[in-house]
């Protein structure tokens, strides 16, 4: 892996660590910004299990679309307080194009945080669910090594994180996200109703852009 020519959508100075899927990416003729909101203690990380509209059923972070006149933090922290009840110091960790053949001509800009400590009392709301899962030993782009440490499974007693159950593209930087690196990415999926596959994906970590 080393600095790579990056997907179409993407600029930067980026190394590769995980690439795969078909030959060609989809085309897309404008980007639209979203957010993603990730609650990281110790051995623990908070989902919402979505009870409704996009991407029901799926567990995933906390967010929505960037409404005008907000910048992404601050779509991102009114997100976090309508979804989850609580308020949060996010930091910018990462941005990917999620791009879909049978979906929308533009591609979601999405706009990744997190924050280790929180104020408030989660709460679940008509659209999330919350639950606090363990975090594995990952290794970054190998979603088999998730091993769950013998610490989290014998303090807290929590789940593993549920990548069955997340958007199938979560497994390749989520580990980025857990180990705080920087990263960019690209994933096209294929949808047909409410079922979406991954078909095409890139992510790279930060080479030598600013944060
Ligand atoms: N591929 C992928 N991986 C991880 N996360 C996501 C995707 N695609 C996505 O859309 N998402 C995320 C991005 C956002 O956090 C949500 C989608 O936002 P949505 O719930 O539709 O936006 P809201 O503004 O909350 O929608 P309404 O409440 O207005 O319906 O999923």
């Amino acid at each position: 892996m080393g600095i790579a020519s990056l997907p179409p959508g993407l600029e930067g100075n980026f190394i590769e660590v995980s690439s795969g899927g078909g030959s060609s990416w989809l085309a897309f003729n404008t980007k639209r910004l979203y957010t993603n909101a990730f609650i990281i203690q110790d051995d623990k990380i908070l989902l919402g299990y979505k009870k409704r509209g996009f991407g029901v059923h799926k567990y995933n972070g906390f967010g929505g679309k960037v409404e005008q006149g907000e910048t992404a933090v601050q779509a991102a922290a009114r997100e976090l307080q309508e979804e989850a009840g609580i308020t949060a110091p996010l930091e910018h960790y990462g941005t990917f194009l999620f791009v879909t053949e049978g979906g929308p001509d533009w591609a979601f800009q999405i706009e990744i945080f997190r924050a280790e400590e929180y104020s408030g009392t989660l709460i679940e709301t008509d659209e999330m669910r919350f639950q606090w899962f363990a975090t594995p030993n990952v290794g970054v782009g190998i979603p088999e090594t998730t091993v769950v440490s013998a610490a989290a499974q014998a303090v807290v007693e929590l789940l593993p994180i549920p990548f069955d159950s997340m958007w199938e593209s979560d497994r390749y930087w989520i580990p980025l996200l857990l180990s705080k690196r920087h990263f960019i990415g690209r994933t096209d999926f294929k949808s047909v109703g409410e079922t979406f596959t991954l078909e095409k994906w890139w992510f790279g970590e930060i080479g030598a852009r600013e944060w």
